[in-house]
C-alpha cells in the first residue's frame, strides 16, 4: 500500500500536508509522532472514513481514495480504531460472526476458531458480553473482528493504549504472528519501545507532515533522531 501526497482537512482545518509512505507487503510500518501529529487522521484517510482532500492511496497499484469505507474494507484494508469500539452488548462470538466477510486473498481464511487460536483467552469468554471484557481482551477482540474480514492490510491505532505491560506483550505477540503470516500492518503507537520491537520500517509525523522515515535498524542505530520528534524517550 502506498500513500502519495495525502492531504486531509477537518472542515477548514488542514491537518495532513502531503503524506508519502509505503507499506511493503508482509511488513510492519510503525507510524509515530506526538499527540495531534496526524497519525489517527492518516489511518482514517486510508480507511475512507475521512476523505483525503488531495493525493492518492494505492493498494496493489490501484487508487482507493475515492471509494466509500465499505468498498475499501472489501478491497482488504481494515481499521482497528483507537478505543477498540467493539459492540458492547453483543457477545464475543457475535462480535466476530457479524464481522465475517469472505474475501479472495490467496491465504488461509479467518474464522472464529482461528481468532481463538491467536488470542486463546477469548475462547472461554465466547458467550460473554464484549462490554464486560478487560481492556486487553477488548483489544484482542477488536483485532479479531478486523481479521474476520480477511484483510491484506491491517491499520492498528494505538493497540497498547491503557493496557498493563503483561497484556501489551500478549497483544504484541499476536501482532507479530500476523506479520509472520504475511499481513501488511500499519501500526500507530505512542509506545516507542513496543513499536520498535515490531517494526520493519518507521515513519514519524510532526504537525501533519513526515518528519523522519527509515528502516527500524536505522532508527535503532540513532534513536535520538526519532525521539526528538516524540513526547517520550
Ligand atoms: N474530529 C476532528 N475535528 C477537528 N480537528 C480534529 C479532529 N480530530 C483530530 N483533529 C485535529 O487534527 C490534528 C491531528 O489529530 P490526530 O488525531 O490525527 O493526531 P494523532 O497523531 O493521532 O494524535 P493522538 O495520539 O492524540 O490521537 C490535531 O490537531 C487534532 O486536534
Amino acid at each position: 500500500m502506498v500513500l502519495q501526497g495525502v492531504h486531509a482537512h477537518y472542515g477548514r482545518s488542514h491537518v495532513l500536508h502531503g503524506i508519502d509512505l509505503a507499506l511493503r507487503r508482509g511488513s510492519l510500518l510503525a507510524l509515530l509522532g506526538r499527540n495531534g501529529a496526524g497519525k489517527s487522521t492518516t489511518l482514517l484517510s486510508i480507511a475512507g472514513l475521512l476523505k483525503p482532500t488531495g493525493g492518492r492511496v494505492l493498494l496493489d497499484g490501484q487508487p482507493v481514495e475515492s471509494q466509500v469505507p465499505e468498498a475499501i474494507a472489501r478491497r482488504g484494508i481494515r481499521l482497528v480504531p483507537q478505543g477498540r469500539r467493539v459492540f458492547p452488548s453483543l457477545s464475543v462470538q457475535e462480535n466476530l460472526s457479524v464481522a465475517a466477510q469472505a474475501r479472495e486473498s490467496g491465504r488461509k481464511s479467518w474464522n472464529i476458531e482461528r481468532v481463538f487460536e491467536l488470542f486463546p483467552q477469548l475462547k472461554p469468554r465466547h458467550r460473554q458480553r464484549a462490554g464486560t471484557l478487560s481492556g486487553g481482551e477488548q483489544q484482542m477482540l477488536a483485532i479479531g473482528r478486523a481479521l474476520m474480514g480477511n484483510p491484506e492490510v491491517l491499520l492498528l491505532d494505538e493497540p497498547s493504549e491503557g493496557l498493563a505491560p503483561l497484556i501489551v506483550a500478549e497483544v504484541a505477540e499476536g501482532i507479530a504472528r500476523l506479520k509472520a503470516e504475511g499481513l501488511s500492518i500499519l501500526l500507530v503507537e505512542q509506545n516507542f519501545k513496543l513499536a520498535m520491537t515490531l517494526a520493519d520500517d518507521v515513519v514519524i509525523l510532526n504537525t501533519g507532515a513526515v518528519a523522519l522515515r527509515g528502516t527500524a535498524a536505522e532508527v535503532q542505530a540513532a534513536p535520538e533522531l526519532a525521539t526528538a520528534h516524540l513526547s517520550v524517550i
